[in-house]
């Protein structure tokens, strides 16, 4: 039976949805942030770090951060922008032919008064999380519900949970592989197929539309010892490959844009 339920991740209110097949995921609405990821083999697929606060007094570290309406440092507002540090809303969440989805909305009255003030554009973003058998599917929304046009960069930042980096082969996002072993930091454009994450035994399939870029990231050794909320050695454990909307979109009042990220398993 698919169900879904409130429960608590950290300290954050979170909900868990199971497909018939025993999918599952967690999304805390502190970010609509999916923390975990299972497909219905049982194995987590994506990484959180064990250092990560989990109290909404900054972004959790790991997951998917949605990334709204800034990337990294490229504008003047905060850092990855407030989508990650915002309260979303449980809008819709069911089942159907034994999948299980949640859609989490949030909306510029959502936000607290020194967020607010600080993008004053009328926006509605839904993120659309849904799982079944070794499938993982997000779709993510911009409205503009304004008067005025606004522009905005997004990405699903996925922190992908990996064996060990230097073993793992990304497929799709240039001539050959993409091997990692340490500090990488890199922005695809104009993906236009489908990419692979092999760990292993383990692919992962990934697809994307609407998000026409991909980040690659892992911090590195040292990086990874100088941020605070990541652990050491956890650098080895994951690797961050995130669809992405680089180039500022403008959005005329009444119009939205779609990005999806589809993810499936194939284990050897
Ligand atoms: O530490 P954060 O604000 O979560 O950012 C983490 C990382 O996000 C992206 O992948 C950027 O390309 C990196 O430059 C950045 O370091």
């Amino acid at each position: 039976m698919s169900t879904i339920e409130m429960v608590d991740y950290g300290q954050l209110p979170a909900v868990r949805m199971r497909s018939a097949d025993g999918a599952q995921a967690i999304v805390t609405l502190y970010g609509a942030h999916l923390v975990s990821w299972q497909g219905a083999d049982g194995a987590e697929r994506l990484f959180c770090s064990a250092a990560s606060k989990l109290d909404g007094s900054r972004a959790i570290r790991g997951g998917v951060p949605v990334i709204f309406p800034q990337f990294a440092e490229r504008g003047s507002g905060m850092r990855h922008g407030f989508a990650r540090v915002a309260t979303w809303r449980l809008q819709d969440s069911g089942t159907h032919d034994g999948a299980a989805f949640a859609v989490f909305a949030l909306e510029h009255g959502d936000l607290a008064p020194a967020l607010a003030q600080a993008w004053p554009h009328g926006f509605a973003l839904t993120l659309r999380v849904e799982v079944r058998g070794a499938a993982l599917a997000l779709a993510f929304e911009v409205r503009n519900t304004g008067l005025d046009a606004f522009a905005f960069s997004a990405a699903l930042h996925t922190y992908f949970s990996v064996g060990q980096l230097a073993r793992v082969r990304i497929g799709g996002v240039q001539e050959g592989w993409l091997h990692i072993e340490d500090k990488f930091d890199h922005i695809f454009r104009a993906i236009d197929g489908p990419m692979t994450l092999a760990d292993g035994g383990t692919t992962l399939h990934l697809e994307q539309s609407g998000f026409g870029d991909a980040v690659v990231w892992n911090p590195g050794a040292l990086d990874s010892a100088a941020l605070s909320d990541m652990e050491d050695a956890e650098y080895q454990r994951f690797v961050c490959i995130e669809p992405a909307l680089i180039a500022p979109l403008t959005l005329a009042p009444g119009a939205a844009w779609r990005g999806a990220h589809r993810v499936g398993i194939e284990v050897q």
